[in-house]
């Protein structure tokens, strides 16, 4: 028990004592237990909720916010007014602020603190408990999930399906796939409007169709048909438990104030769409595994890997049993289709928006002079996609401004030091990829602004100082699909905008209402008018 919870205990029974005494009560045994336990759960409230964290927390001098209201009491602050903060809070990159229910959140917002953190001192560092609970109920127990000895026994063991050769030769299958997908499109709007060849499309549905269909063909060597017939049920059941609407919302928000087992296991919309998903994709995943194990074929000569898919390179070194194979391709899948998705989805937003109308002509017109017509039929190979500079920088500015995946946090399990401040244990620390990404102090003042010639500027950093890019994290547990995640990013852009012209089909779009989830998401997907463009 901790000592806090035990000096209250203490407190409550010596209460409880004090009222029998005094009031000359004769309480039985039970009454005095009941009386013990509500004195008890009383106090530990008011210290947990007020006291603590308002006037005796060892970090109630960081630098933060000024607390408005006590309506704040309730507030969930998000990325973007974290973004806020680090721009207007005098700092030393740390700050403090007291989130829903007063509880104290750490963000650290200088990247050199946040390289610390995250490499040299993550051995004091856990996953937040209930967050992991929610990822591995979907990802199960794999390298997303996993701490210390576990994390990095499986993360050697599967860097080598992540490497570079074996990226290489997936990008044929990432232009194949962004084909498949800009003919289906092209085809719908032929049919549906054959005289103006335009219509409004639903991106966040193509983009989450087709990184499914990626994920399979590259991850596990597997045709999903996600594109070609959406009403499989790995498309309908998986995809659907991953929608961020008000359900969603309310699963998160229950999960972290009780348990997100209980709630996990809830008769309610949210929780019963995330086991029919997980539940499809688990029986999809062990017939899978069954069947890779039943018939292994030889080596072919001159080839690394028997499959050129990243499950089947993983399953060649033998360092996993067929429970970590199942967890490791659910994280596969889960990892690697709802985040490239999403990226996809915020980078057709920002270049439908009038206001970078010449950042979408610029890129059509790399595309359209590098790269062959999809219609060719000609593979579109890693040199090939690796030409384009300004596919590149463009790719790298949508991640930077709409980071999918906008925070990170861990829990200190063993009391650590960064940037001359000590942490407790319990202590939360936050990064807010969303707000690093975009803070004025590291990105100059057009950091708010979407402009992808910073990246021609500076290939690596763009402009900002070194680790200011944070979208793929850092450190120990730095994304090991980052190569693959830009890759197909890429294919899935080019082709995009090489075949269509993409706006808001009334003007600019209105306000977003956004999802901060494990990825940030538009809620009700992405509306845009598409126009078919000849020419290519
Ligand atoms: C644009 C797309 C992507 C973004 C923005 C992204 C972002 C991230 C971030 C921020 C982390 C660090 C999480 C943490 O420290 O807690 C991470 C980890 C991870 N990512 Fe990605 N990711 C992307 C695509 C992918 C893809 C395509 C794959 C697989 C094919 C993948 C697989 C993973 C895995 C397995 C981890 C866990 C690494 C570890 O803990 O050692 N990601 N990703």
């Amino acid at each position: 028990m901790p000592s806090s919870s035990f000096t209250t205990l203490a407190l409550a029974s010596a209460l409880t004592y004090l009222y029998t005494y005094s009031s000359q009560a004769s309480l039985s045994i039970t009454n005095a237990v009941l009386l013990t336990c509500s004195i008890f759960l009383l106090l530990y409230l008011i210290w947990s909720l007020f006291l603590r964290p308002v006037y005796f927390s060892p970090l109630r001098n960081l630098p933060g916010p000024a607390r408005k209201s006590w309506k704040h009491f309730f507030k969930i602050y998000n990325p973007n007014e974290v973004l806020e903060f680090v721009d207007t809070v005098p700092n030393n990159g740390i700050i403090r602020y007291l989130d829903i229910l007063n509880s104290e959140m750490i963000s650290i917002t200088d990247p050199k603190l946040v390289a610390e953190m995250l490499g040299p001192r993550a051995d004091h560092l856990n996953k937040r408990p209930k967050i992991k609970v929610i990822m591995e109920s979907i990802l199960g127990n794999g390298l997303v999930v996993a701490e210390g000895k576990d994390h990095k026994y499986q993360r050697k063991h599967l860097l080598p399906a992540f490497n570079h050769k074996v990226i290489k030769n997936l990008y044929p299958t990432f232009w194949s796939k962004a084909t498949e997908m800009t003919s289906l499109m092209t085809e719908q709007i032929q049919s549906s409007s054959p005289k103006d060849l335009s219509m409004v499309v639903d991106f966040d549905d193509w983009a989450g169709r087709v990184s499914l269909d990626i994920i399979g063909l590259a991850g596990f060597g597997s045709a999903f048909h996600a594109l070609s017939s959406p009403e499989t049920d790995l498309n309908t059941a998986y995809r659907a438990a991953f929608l961020p609407n008000k359900n969603s919302r309310m699963f998160f928000i229950l999960s972290l104030l009780t348990h997100p087992t209980l709630v996990y296991m809830l008769p309610i919309e949210h929780s019963k769409r995330l086991r029919e998903g997980v539940n499809a994709v688990t029986r999809w995943i062990r017939g899978f595994i069954a069947k890779r194990q039943h018939d292994k074929p030889e080596k072919t000569e001159g080839s690394t890997f028997v499959h050129q898919d990243i499950i089947s390179a993983a399953m060649e070194g033998g360092a996993f049993g067929v429970e970590n194979l199942v967890d490791q391709s659910k994280t596969l899948l889960g990892a690697g289709h709802e985040t490239s998705a999403t990226a996809v989805t915020w980078g057709i937003y920002l270049l439908s928006q009038p206001r970078y109308a010449h950042i979408q002509n610029r890129l059509r017109q790399e595309v359209r002079e590098y790269l062959p017509s999809p219609s060719s039929g000609i593979e579109v190979t890693e040199d090939m996609l690796e030409k384009l500079p300004y596919l590149d920088a463009v790719s790298k500015e949508i991640l930077r401004v709409y980071a999918p995946v906008p925070l990170l946090g861990r829990i200190v399990h063993s009391p650590m030091e960064i940037g001359g401040v000590t942490f407790p244990k319990g202590t939360v620390l936050l990064v807010h990829m969303w707000a690093i990404n975009k803070s004025k102090k590291l990105w100059g003042e057009d950091a708010h602004e979407f402009n992808p010639d910073r990246w021609l500027k500076d290939k690596v950093n763009g402009g900002a100082t070194e680790n200011g890019f944070l979208s793929f994290g850092a450190g120990t547990r730095s994304c090991i699909g980052r190569g693959f995640a830009i890759a197909e990013n890429k294919a899935l852009l080019a082709q995009l905008i090489g075949s269509f012209d993409i706006k808001p089909p009334h003007g600019e779009t209105e306000d977003l209402d956004i999802s901060w989830g494990i990825t940030a998401r538009i809620v009700g997907g992405l509306h845009m008018k598409t126009s078919v463009l000849e020419g290519w």
